[in-house]
């Protein structure tokens, strides 16, 4: 004789069918709709024209989240051959053929069908700047050669334009900040140090900044939700390549045929020709009266006296603010911590000086060392895999950085820990032209866009618990129909 189970009714089996039915759909539907899309990718293209050179950099970001809450990444980067479009002045047209290469492979790396929307932006940097003060013709005449060019690929042209100092180094500030999530998050924000071959730039919020005291070095911004009032500036002619001619050109002044320059290596020695050296706006005002055609530039590698030579190019005794860094340019007090990147990062890390936690005086002291390092000893070390024109000049750049965040931007031993020389964040290069992008294409809200309350993860647990709570209490709910299950065993 066999025992009947009292649930084995028809009713129960039904139930506990349909049951786990419901529960399986349920939890289908909330995964399937929650599930993130097959991802698409939306682009933008942006052309860095700087005075040394130009470079192509393409962007990313998810095609269904472009309203503001999609994280936009570095897809890929060009380095144009050759060097920046200023230099083509004489020959306006090679300037726009310089950026085929770069043009062409942005062709292959963006999808075709994206071709027709992607945003192509061109900005130009300090070298524009200084040839526009120079001959506006001419830089008028690049422009259109420029344009010309990228006018004639399949991107969507959204024009080539000289930033000004003031937008540059605020872009540099959005770069960094987005990408380190500081802006979303509300967080401290970092402040940005670019140093280019032309201008150099410093951004940072201080909370005692009265703009009222210098209102042209104030840019205002509201982002998710946040005011910031951001403190600019751009020194032209400050830039690492500019600020070498104008180092040059105070040792030149007398039109000597022979100088011996503390900055550069015991032992280097090359010839230089007055008329290019003086064949810039930085410097142009300066060049002697009586000068032969060349000078013999000699290295002597000393430290303490190519600091001095670099301190006469900061004038630090006039200031009509509260406070000013050099050149009698307002400075609020330095607040936060820095990003320092562009040739910031290319001098120290090649110096091996990037680490900011080692004392100053160590840090000047290995530099000393460094440019007193006879020249034939630098080449046979470095000249296999770094360009000889660099090699010969990080003693100056690095003694330039060090004098420039100390003498001129008011680092002291204390706060020079603050900065961080880097190079790129998240595998974007820290720059302006993320933040370029982001601010033209509005990619950055104002407000703060609303987000969904729960993850995904957490929003299909939940619905999976649910699921089996509402279960469990329909079984408890049919108790008056479960079969009884008497003590007698029943016989079948
Ligand atoms: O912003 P502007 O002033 O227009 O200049 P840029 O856009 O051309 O400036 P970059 O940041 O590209 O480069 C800054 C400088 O660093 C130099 N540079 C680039 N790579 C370098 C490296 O590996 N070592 C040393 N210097 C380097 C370059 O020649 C410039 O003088």
């Amino acid at each position: 004789m066999k025992e009947k189970n009292p649930w084995y009714t028809p009713l129960t089996i039904i139930i506990t069918v349909i049951g786990v039915i419901a529960i399986v759909a349920l939890v289908t539907v909330a995964v399937l709709q929650n599930r993130p899309l097959l991802q698409k990718y939306k682009y933008g293209i942006v052309l860095d024209a700087g005075s040394s050179h130009t470079a192509l950099y393409i962007y990313q970001w998810p095609a269904e989240k472009d309203n503001n809450t999609g994280r936009v990444e570095q897809k890929h980067s060009c380095k144009v051959t050759g060097k920046g479009i200023s230099s083509y002045a004489a020959q306006p047209e090679k300037a726009g053929m310089s950026l085929t290469e770069c043009m062409q492979e942005a062709e292959m790396v963006v999808p075709a069908k994206r071709h027709s929307e992607t945003p192509l932006y061109l900005g130009a940097t300090a070298g524009m700047r200084l040839l526009n003060i120079e001959n506006r013709s001419a830089s008028d005449q690049v422009f259109q050669a420029v344009e010309k060019a990228l006018q004639s690929f399949p991107f969507s042209y959204q024009g080539a334009r000289i930033l000004s100092g003031q937008e540059e180094g605020a872009f540099g500030w959005v770069t960094v900040n987005y990408l380190d999530d500081r802006l979303k998050q509300g967080l401290e924000t970092t402040g940005a140090l670019d140093l280019g071959g032309a201008s150099t730039q410093i951004s940072f919020v201080s909370h005692d900044y009265d703009i009222s005291e210098s209102p042209s070095n104030s840019m205002t911004f509201r982002l998710y939700g946040n005011d910031y009032n951001l403190y600019t500036h751009s020194f032209l002619c400050y830039g690492k390549d500019q600020v070498l001619r104008m180092a040059l050109a105070k040792q030149t002044q007398l039109g000597p045929s022979t100088i011996l320059d503390p900055c550069f290596h015991p032992g280097y020695t090359t010839t230089r020709n007055y008329s290019s050296l003086y064949d810039s706006p930085c410097v142009s005002g300066r060049r002697p009266r009586e000068a032969p055609t060349n000078f013999s530039h000699k290295g002597e590698g000393n430290f303490t006296k190519c600091q001095e030579v670099v301190k006469s190019l900061f004038n630090t005794t006039a200031c009509k603010y509260s406070k000013c860094s050099f050149n009698g340019v307002f400075q609020p007090p330095l607040q936060g911590p820095f990003g320092a990147f562009s040739a910031y990062y290319y001098v120290m890390n090649f110096l091996n000086l990037t680490d900011t936690s080692i004392h100053l005086e160590t840090v000047k002291n290995n530099l000393a060392s460094y440019c007193a390092t006879p020249w034939n000893q630098i080449k046979q070390m470095h000249l296999s895999n770094v360009k000889e024109k660099y090699l010969a000049e990080y003693c100056f750049s690095g003694t330039y950085i060090l004098t420039l965040l100390t003498e001129g931007y008011n680092f002291t031993k204390e706060t020079y820990s603050n900065i961080k020389f880097i190079k790129k964040i998240k595998g974007s290069d820290a720059g302006w032209t993320l933040g370029y992008m982001l601010n033209l294409t509005n990619m950055i809200p104002a407000e703060a866009p609303d987000s969904p309350p729960l993850p995904h993860a957490g929003y299909v647990s939940i619905v999976t618990v649910i699921a089996v709570l509402l279960f469990i209490l329909l079984i408890l709910s049919l108790r008056p129909v479960w079969p009884r299950c008497s003590k007698q065993p029943q016989i079948v």
